[in-house]
């Protein structure tokens, strides 16, 4: 099974900010640096060039989640980038996600980039089965919802889910083998949640089958990033 070395969230105000961690990983592994909505919306795609030049693989995520043709011109858009992932929500359903496809391979065709693996968000690792039950109105186990969103995301065709590796479980059996499981909510220690609800420990995002584990704070908060990012490669990648 495909296992990638640590995806970095990169969560940091300004480029300013965002070059001086970079400069923290100039080790090997590399990390997959992952651009979400505060550095994209400041800082434009100028932070993807400049993330590109210094060698790193890039995961943007701006979760698209609106009607499907608005979704297939955005990810049109993103697919010029030549970006290695991008996100989409599955719970615009399965119009949306086949568009959003069809959008992100368009876009890299004309950019003669290769096209990004597209990753479905499941439900999100702050959520937990409480909140998805009485404000989701979701009639289901946590489980169930992610392996019914992992289903849908497969048959439309995208890359991956984005889900807890506590859910691993559930999903494998209903999926392809080369299906994507990329997993956030990664807690070194399990006391320290933030607003996160589902969190495992790299190594038991390892255990479970995760391809690829989502770290933001445990490393780019900590007082030596460099160090925190080694120990977190060590745990997930070592059998
Ligand atoms: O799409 C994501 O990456 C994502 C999905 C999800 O369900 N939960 C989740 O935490 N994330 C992202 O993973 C990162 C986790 O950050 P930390 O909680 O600081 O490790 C953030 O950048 C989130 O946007």
């Amino acid at each position: 099974m495909k296992r990638f070395q640590p995806i970095v969230a990169l969560d940091v105000p300004t480029k300013r900010l965002s070059l001086k961690l970079l400069d923290q990983f100039e080790v090997e592994p590399k990390p997959i640096i992952k651009i979400g909505m505060q550095l994209f919306y400041e800082e434009g795609p100028d932070i993807i060039w400049e993330t590109q030049r210094r060698g790193f693989d890039i995961f943007l995520d701006l979760k698209l989640h609106d009607i499907p043709n608005t979704v297939e011109k955005g990810m049109q858009s993103i697919g010029h980038f030549g970006v290695q992932f991008t996100t989409i929500h599955a719970a615009g359903g399965s119009e949306m996600m086949a568009a959003g496809l069809r959008g992100l391979q368009a876009g890299a065709a004309e950019a003669e980039v290769e096209a990004p693996k597209l990753l479905a968000i499941t439900q999100l690792t702050s959520t937990d089965e409480h909140s998805m039950q009485t404000e989701q109105h979701v009639n289901l186990s946590i489980q169930e919802s992610v392996q019914s969103y992992a289903k849908l995301a497969q048959q439309a065709g995208v890359d991956g889910v984005v889900c807890s590796a506590q859910e691993l479980a559930v999903i494998r059996p209903v999926v392809s083998d080369d299906f994507l499981c990329i997993t956030p909510g990664i807690r070194p220690d399990l006391n320290v949640e933030d607003d996160q609800k589902r969190t495992v420990t790299p190594a038991q995002a390892r255990q479970l089958g995760s391809n690829g584990i989502v770290v933001g704070r445990p490393i780019t908060q900590s007082d030596h990033p460099q160090d925190a990012y080694l120990e977190i490669t060590k745990e997930f990648l070592e059998d």
